[in-house]
């Protein structure tokens, strides 16, 4: 049957469908007043169609009561969902890309696909600007796990609260020297311990921490909760990620905080047997140890986090990114920049494909047209053309709540 592509006021494009069979979704759209629904059924349909060619219903007796298929459509990639959702061991998704490309929509509706196919799962953001609890439509703030309803395994879910995993590194930073310590150092004329200092930059360390701390810290709170037996029944855990350049700086962050660290330590045990002055510095007896102590805990930490991002059995980086130049160019750049890195990268998500219709309007010819050039420029990208391309269709209705994901992660996760 094909479909005609008429204006409606929320996008340039749409479907019209006839609105029967429109209770079997209607949960999928819990936020929208009832009267809205035969509209954004159509709408959330119209994301099944994914070619000019004509297009045919098939009747479905699933929750999705039709589905909408292309007639001879171009091989479509696929995720290769099985291979990501086989074995019982614990496997980590780290998803990021661009700022706004749909890291979250992508990482909440991969969570709620592992735990419908009977994974614990958890879900965390270490975006320092979480959208998790809006995707979730629930509230998933306050630094604990949080369970998700609505799924067929456990699946939890946690936003970390980056000012405090910072407040936490800024205390254990400063108990252990900083800018005061220079200067006062260099008034007593330690000056080899002085460069060392310096070195370190441990003074901007703590006015400015570089961006990607808040993550590295994130991260390595995460594997301290994992490190609990109480967290140990997880299979799959998903990091929604923070945009682009602070991945790239949190990869190299956790070598720079494991040199700087380990050098504090050394610097700490020169200091042990140094002057009263210096003591009442870094506190008497039990306060340096607990601080020392502290410090050598998020080494350690730092240094799995390190191990983690470049574990090719245990982990996979999943490049989020939407079809225009822009964005597959910082792709690209991603791309190669995690494989300087040896951090294992096998999918691409182009999210918010223009779905084709048989006619189109001006705007979406334009689009489309657009968005065919990007999806040409990542087949002929030599850091990306070789990963397993995952496309998933913009749709014009908000996804939020767990039923919207599970549709989203039904088309993506394939
Ligand atoms: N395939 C899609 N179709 C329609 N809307 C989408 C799609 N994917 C994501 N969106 C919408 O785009 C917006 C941004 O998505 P999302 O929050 O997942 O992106 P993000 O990359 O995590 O953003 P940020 O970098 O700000 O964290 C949201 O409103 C989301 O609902």
């Amino acid at each position: 049957m094909a479909i005609p592509c008429v204006p409606s006021i929320s996008s340039p494009c749409a479907a019209k469908f006839p609105a029967t069979n429109s209770m079997a979704v209607v949960g999928l759209l819990p936020h929208l007043p009832k009267t809205h629904i035969p509209t954004a059924l159509c709408k959330f349909n119209l994301a099944f169609s994914f070619s000019c060619r004509p297009l045919t219903i098939t009747r479905k007796p699933l929750r999705n009561s039709f589905q909408v298929r292309s007639v001879a459509a171009p091989a479509e990639a696929v995720a290769g969902f099985d291979d990501m959702v086989s074995g019982v061991q614990r496997k980590y998704y780290m998803l990021g890309g661009k700022g706004g490309v749909g890291k979250t929509s992508c990482a909440a509706s991969l969570a709620v696909k592992f735990a419908n196919n009977g994974h614990p799962t958890l879900v965390v953001s270490t975006d320092p600007a979480h959208s998790l609890s809006d995707s979730f439509a629930q509230d998933l703030t306050g630094g604990t796990l949080v369970p998700v309803e609505g799924l067929d395994s456990p699946l939890f879910a946690l936003e970390l609260n980056p000012e405090k995993a910072r407040e936490e590194f800024r205390n254990v930073s400063q108990t252990n020297g900083g800018a005061g310590v220079k200067d006062l150092m260099d008034g007593m004329g330690l000056g080899m311990l002085v460069e060392q200092l310096g070195e370190l930059k441990l003074g901007e360390l703590l006015d400015t921490p570089p961006p990607g701390l808040d993550e590295a810290i994130a991260i390595s709170k995460v594997m301290q909760f994992l490190e609990s037996p109480e967290y140990s029944m997880f299979t799959r855990i998903i990091f929604d990620t923070a945009p682009t350049g602070h991945t790239l700086r949190l990869l190299s962050l956790p070598d720079f905080l494991d040199a700087s660290i380990g050098k504090i330590l050394k610097l700490k045990q020169k200091l042990a047997s140094a002057t009263s002055a210096i003591k009442s510095v870094f506190g008497q007896g039990e306060t340096r140890q607990d601080a020392a102590d502290k410090l050598e805990r998020l080494r350690e930490r730092m240094v799995k986090v390190r191990e983690l991002f470049r574990d090719t059995d245990s982990t996979e980086f999943v490049i989020v990114t939407i079809p225009t130049v822009m964005a597959v160019s910082e792709s690209s750049r991603l791309r190669a920049s995690l494989k300087k890195e040896n951090v294992p990268v096998k999918r691409l998500v182009v999210n918010q494909v223009l779905p084709p219709s048989a006619s189109d309007c001006k705007f979406c010819a334009m689009k489309r047209k657009d968005q065919m050039r990007a999806l040409d420029m990542i087949q002929n990208d030599a850091e990306l053309s070789n990963l397993t391309l995952i496309q998933a269709p913009l749709v014009d209705v908000e996804i939020r709540g767990v039923p919207a994901l599970k549709f989203l992660g039904d088309i993506v996760w394939k």
